[in-house]
This record gives C-alpha cells, structure tokens and sequence, in this order.
C-alpha cells in the first residue's frame, strides 16, 4: 500500500537555522496521523514540506508516492488547511463554495452544501462575519469538499473553545469515516489527539521523537517506579525516555519489546499523555546526559 507520507533524512533551515531535522517517517496510508509539539518545534514546516510550499534543505519525502505539489493531478490529492483557515472575508459562503468548485476536479458539491446546512450557516454569510468556530468548520468543509485521498491540517483547532474544538475533530471524523481518507493534523495539545489518532508523530527541537501506531506505542512503553537505580543497571533493552529520581526512589519511562520481569519495578501502562509528556522532556534528558558524560 502507498504510503501517506514517507521522509527520508528530510531537513528544513531558514538562514542558518535547522528548523526541522534528520526527519525520517512513514505513516501508512489509512490512518489519522497526529503530530504534536511545542511552539516552534518544526510542525508547520514539515507540513508546508508536504504540501510543497516549500524545499527540503536536506533529504527528500514523497506524500501519496509523488513529489509534493508536483503538478495537477498531486494537487487534487492532497488537501491542505492551514493554521489561520485563511478565508475571503468579504466573500460569502456560497462564493467560497463556487471558487472550491473551480479549482478542484474532484469537488463534491453536495457534501458541501450538506455539511453547510448541517452546521447550520447561510449559504449568503460572509465569511468575515462568521465567529472562529464556524470560519474553521467552513475551512474544514472545503479540505472535505475536495475529496482528498490525503488531508493535511496545520493546527486546525488552536483558536477555538473546548466546544468548538470537539464539534471541529467529531466532524472531521465522521468524515473519516464516511469516505476513508489519510489524515495528517498538527497540534500543541495531547488532549486534541485523544480518541481521533490513531497513529503519533512527537516533534520537539526541530526532531522526530518518537512515531508509531499509537496501540504499538502504548504496549511498548511502560512506567517503572521502584527503589532507585542508575539508568546504567537499566537492561539494555530497555530505552529510557524519561526518568525522575528523589533519593530512595526512582521512576522511569522505558520502551522495550520485551516484558518487564524485575520484581523490584512497579510496572504501570501510560496513556497517550503520559507517552507524549515522556518524549516532550527526552530532549532536556539526553542534554543532561550528554553533560554528565563530558570530561
Ligand atoms: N519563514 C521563516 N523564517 C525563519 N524562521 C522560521 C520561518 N518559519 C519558521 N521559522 C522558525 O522555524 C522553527 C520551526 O517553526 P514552525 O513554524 O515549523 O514550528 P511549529 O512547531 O509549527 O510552531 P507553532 O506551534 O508555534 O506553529 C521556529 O524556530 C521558527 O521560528
């Protein structure tokens, strides 16, 4: 099967600063893919990287097996709605319903029109007179309406209220379920990725963390807390991801394969927060350890 997205060694610099790094993926077509981030940790460029609105530095990826934004017919597959669901303002509805229909060869008027009703918008609203929740539902109509066999979001909901962040991922799941599409979403909340992804991208630092199908992640990574003890006596199979010590005890994030015999380790499973929370501080910890090691 095709793959969504695959990146080989794929880099990005602005001047002379690596804003994305050594990024090597694949995310299987099929899936709701969720990357997550902090502020600046290099999310918006890869995704403008995808879409082809810019040049890989270093390495390559292809989106669908082509080269992003080569031509007519990889346009049409992927769709793109970006961090500031950028919309005519003194356009109404109706007209950004007719400019996604010039545009694209696979436009579906009538899921648009429909989902339009469903949100209960008048076909003569302008769109800048709309509240953020409906202007991000209407970009959210338009990346649907496209028909894309792959749609590409760039922090969809960061602007919007609980309420209108939960109506925003139910509807873009309904529609994930109703016509089969990849997804691929930013995000700098664990909480917008609980119960719609399906697989997990964690960026910090202009790098790839950690990437996985999100059940293979939380069986492989488990927390440790026990009397405490040097990573060092770690197995080595066991690959720390996050660690805290206080004097007696200590408690360890590890992935591994394998299962956890010790009996000195109290052994509990993560949820997809605790996994995320892990990999957000992994940067500061292999930091420290590089430190320790340094003469
Ligand atoms: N056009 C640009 N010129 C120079 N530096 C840039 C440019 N765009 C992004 N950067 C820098 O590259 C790094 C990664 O930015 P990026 O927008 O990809 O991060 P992000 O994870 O999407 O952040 P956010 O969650 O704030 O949107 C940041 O340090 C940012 O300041």
């Amino acid at each position: 099967m095709t793959s969504a997205l695959q990146a080989q060694g794929l880099g990005k610099k602005y001047g002379k600063r690596w804003a994305l790094r050594d990024c090597t993926i694949e995310i299987p077509a099929g899936h709701v893919a969720g990357m997550v981030g902090p502020n600046g940790a290099g999310k918006t460029t890869l995704l403008k990287l995808a879409t082809g609105q810019l040049e890989p530095t270093s390495g390559g990826l292809t989106v669908l097996g082509g080269r992003p934004g080569a031509g007519p017919a990889q346009l049409a597959k992927v769709g793109f709605v970006a961090q500031d669901t950028p919309l005519y303002g003194a356009l109404s509805i109706a007209d950004h319903l007719r400019l996604g229909a010039g545009l694209n060869p696979r436009w579906d008027a009538a899921l648009a029109r429909e989902r339009v009703a469903q949100l209960g918008l008048e076909l003569s609203h302008r769109a800048g007179k709309l509240s953020g929740g409906q202007r991000a539902q209407l970009a959210l109509t338009l990346g649907l309406a496209k028909r894309p066999e792959l749609l590409i979001l760039d922090e969809p909901v960061a602007s919007l209220d609980p309420l209108a962040r939960r109506e925003f991922m139910q509807g873009l799941m309904e529609a994930v379920a109703a016509h089969e599409f990849s997804v691929l979403f930013s995000s700098h909340l664990v909480s917008d990725l609980e119960r719609t992804c399906d697989y997990l991208i964690v960026l910090v630092d202009s790098r790839v963390q950690v990437v996985g199908e999100v059940d293979k992640l939380l069986a492989t990574h488990h927390r440790l807390t026990g009397p405490r003890r040097d990573p060092d006596r770690l197995p080595a199979d066991q690959h720390v991801v996050s660690a805290r010590h206080t004097d007696r005890q200590s408690t360890y994030v590890v992935r591994t394969d394998a299962p956890i015999l010790d009996p000195a380790w109290t052994v509990s499973t993560l949820t997809l927060e605790d996994l995320v929370l892990a990999y957000m501080s992994k940067p500061a910890l292999d930091r420290q350890a590089a430190l320790e090691v340094r003469p």
